[in-house]
C-alpha cells in the first residue's frame, strides 16, 4: 500500500530525514518510534506531501506520489490525523468532520456512519464550535474528520497524546476495528509503548532522522528499548 523508498526531507536548509525505507501493508498497523525530534512528525508531513522529498519516493498502491500535492494524496485516499490534532476551531464539530470528507473521496454531503460509529459522543456535539472541545474531544474529531475520506492509509502522529484514558482505549478499539476489517494500511506514530506494542505489527525506530531498527513485536525486546527508545 505505503513505500517509501530512500526519503530524504528537512525543513529550509536543514536535512531532517535521511535514506528512509518503510513500508506498509493493508490490514496492517506499523509504528513510527523513537525519542523526541528524531523526525517522526516530518515523516509523517513528508508522506502526506505537507514537505516536499529532497530525495527518495513515496509510493502508494503502486502509483508514485513523490511530487503530487496534499490534496491530490487526500483524494487517492490517504488520511492524516497531524499531531496537535489541528481542528478548526470556529467551525462547527459538524462542519470539521465535512473538512474531512471534501478533502477525501467520501460521497458528497454524506458523513458515512464508520466515520463517528466509534465516537458516539460526536454527534451529540455537532452544532459545538470545534474549539470549545476538550482535548481529547478534538482527538475524537480529528479521527472522525481522518475517517469520513475514507481512507485506505491512515496516518496517525501521535493520536494519544495528552489524552485520558477513556479516550485511549476508543482509540486502541477503532485501530484494532481498522485492522480487523483488513483493508486499511495505518502507519501511527506514538511514544507510549504499551499502546503500540499493543495494536503494532511491525515497528521502525527512528535515530536522527533515520531507520536505526526495524523488527516484529517478538523483537522489539527490552534491550532494543533501552538502547533506542529510553530517555
Ligand atoms: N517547521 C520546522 N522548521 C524547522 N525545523 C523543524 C520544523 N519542525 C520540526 N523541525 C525540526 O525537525 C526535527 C524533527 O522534528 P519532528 O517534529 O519531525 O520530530 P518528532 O520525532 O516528531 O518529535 P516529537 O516526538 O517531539 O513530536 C527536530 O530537530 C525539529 O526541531
Amino acid at each position: 500500500m505505503l513505500d517509501v523508498q530512500a526519503l530524504e526531507s528537512g525543513y529550509g536548509e536543514s536535512v531532517i530525514l535521511r535514506n528512509v525505507t518503510l513500508s506498509v501493508r493493508p490490514g496492517q498497523c506499523v509504528c513510527l518510534l523513537g525519542r523526541n525530534g528524531v523526525g517522526k512528525t516530518t515523516l509523517m508531513k513528508s508522506i502526506m506531501g505537507a514537505l516536499k522529498a529532497r530525495r527518495g519516493a513515496v509510493a502508494y498502491k503502486g502509483a508514485d506520489l513523490t511530487r503530487r500535492p496534499p490534496g491530490d494524496r487526500a483524494k487517492r485516499g490517504i488520511g492524516y490525523v497531524p499531531q496537535g490534532r489541528e481542528i478548526f476551531p470556529q467551525l462547527t464539530v459538524y462542519e470539521n468532520v465535512l473538512l474531512g470528507l471534501e478533502a477525501g473521496r467520501g460521497k458528497r454531503g454524506v458523513v458515512p456512519d464508520a466515520a463517528v460509529d466509534k465516537f458516539p459522543v460526536l454527534p451529540t456535539m455537532y452544532g459545538r464550535r470545534g474549539g470549545d472541545l476538550s482535548g481529547g474531544q478534538q482527538q475524537q474529531l480529528a479521527f472522525a474528520r481522518a475517517l469520513a475520506s475514507e481512507p485506505d492509509l491512515l496516518l496517525l502522529d501521535e493520536p494519544c497524546e495528552g489524552i485520558q484514558p477513556s479516550i485511549v482505549e476508543e482509540i486502541r478499539d477503532v485501530i484494532r476495528s481498522i485492522k480487523a476489517q483488513g483493508a486499511t494500511a495505518i502507519l501511527l506514530a506514538e511514544q507510549s509503548l504499551e499502546f503500540v506494542k499493543s495494536v503494532g505489527d511491525y515497528f521502525y525506530i527512528l535515530e536522527k532522522g533515520q531507520v536505526a531498527w526495524e523488527g516484529g513485536p517478538e523483537a522489539l525486546n527490552d534491550e532494543v528499548i533501552r538502547r533506542y527508545l529510553t530517555v
